[in-house]
């Protein structure tokens, strides 16, 4: 039996303060077998039937990172046209990846034919699949700060062609394009805030009673 203690929940706490989406990162390599650590991590998480539908492609070969940062590029290209004014400027200001820079490259996927879970918990929400994989994306990206290793989400791409790129089962279905590496700085505030992008709002506002 584990207890954990009030130092602890405060730490807890902290943890989920200082968690951040990383696009800065320092060049120099994550210690040998870190991403792979944190797979293993990942993959405590909850999932529908017991599944674990994810499935995880460190991505190490030059000619393909370089294809998804292409596509980054275009697809973001493709996302500042659809802004104008003020609002376009600001979207062009961003810096919405840190694929250059980032030691690390994962992409994980949802394996949408597994048959580990017998089916359990998905006939009448087949989309609990990708919700798993959601769920230990969340604790990587925790288990990673607290290792002191920044993580950053990258969604600005086209899944089709992430899929082909990486030349990948059909069944797998492309969720997320994670950045991995140390960050550049610290901060307890969303970069997107800091930018004036958008502000982190109370949880009230997202809270019914019924
Ligand atoms: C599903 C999904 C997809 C993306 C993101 C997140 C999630 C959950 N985020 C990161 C997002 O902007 C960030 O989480 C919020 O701005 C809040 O900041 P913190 O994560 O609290 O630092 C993100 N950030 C970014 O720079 N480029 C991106 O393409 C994406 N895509």
């Amino acid at each position: 039996m584990v207890e954990f203690d009030d130092a602890f929940r405060r730490q807890l706490r902290e943890l989920f303060v200082w968690r951040r989406d990383v696009r800065r990162f320092r060049t120099d390599p994550l210690p040998d077998g870190a991403v792979e650590r944190l797979i293993d991590t990942a993959c405590l998480s909850p999932s529908v039937g017991l599944s674990q539908p994810w499935r995880f492609v460190i991505v190490d070969d030059a000619s393909r990172r370089r294809a998804v940062i292409d596509d980054f590029k275009a697809c973001n290209a493709d996302a500042l046209a659809c802004y104008s004014g003020e609002r376009a400027a600001r979207y062009a200001a961003l810096k919405l990846s840190g694929l250059e820079q980032a030691p690390g490259h994962l992409a994980v996927f949802a394996d949408k034919a597994s048959d580990i879970g017998h089916g359990l918990g998905r006939a009448t929400m087949p989309e609990t699949t990708e919700y798993s994989v959601v769920g230990a994306i969340t604790a990587m990206w925790l288990a990673a700060r607290a290792d002191g290793i920044g993580l950053g989400w990258v969604s600005i791409l086209n899944p089709q062609r992430i899929h082909d790129v990486l030349d990948v089962p059909a069944s797998w279905k492309f969720i997320a394009y994670l950045c991995i590496g140390y960050p550049e700085a610290e901060c307890d505030q969303p970069e997107l805030e800091r930018a004036k992008w958008e502000h982190r709002r109370d949880a009230s506002e997202f809270t019914l009673r019924r």
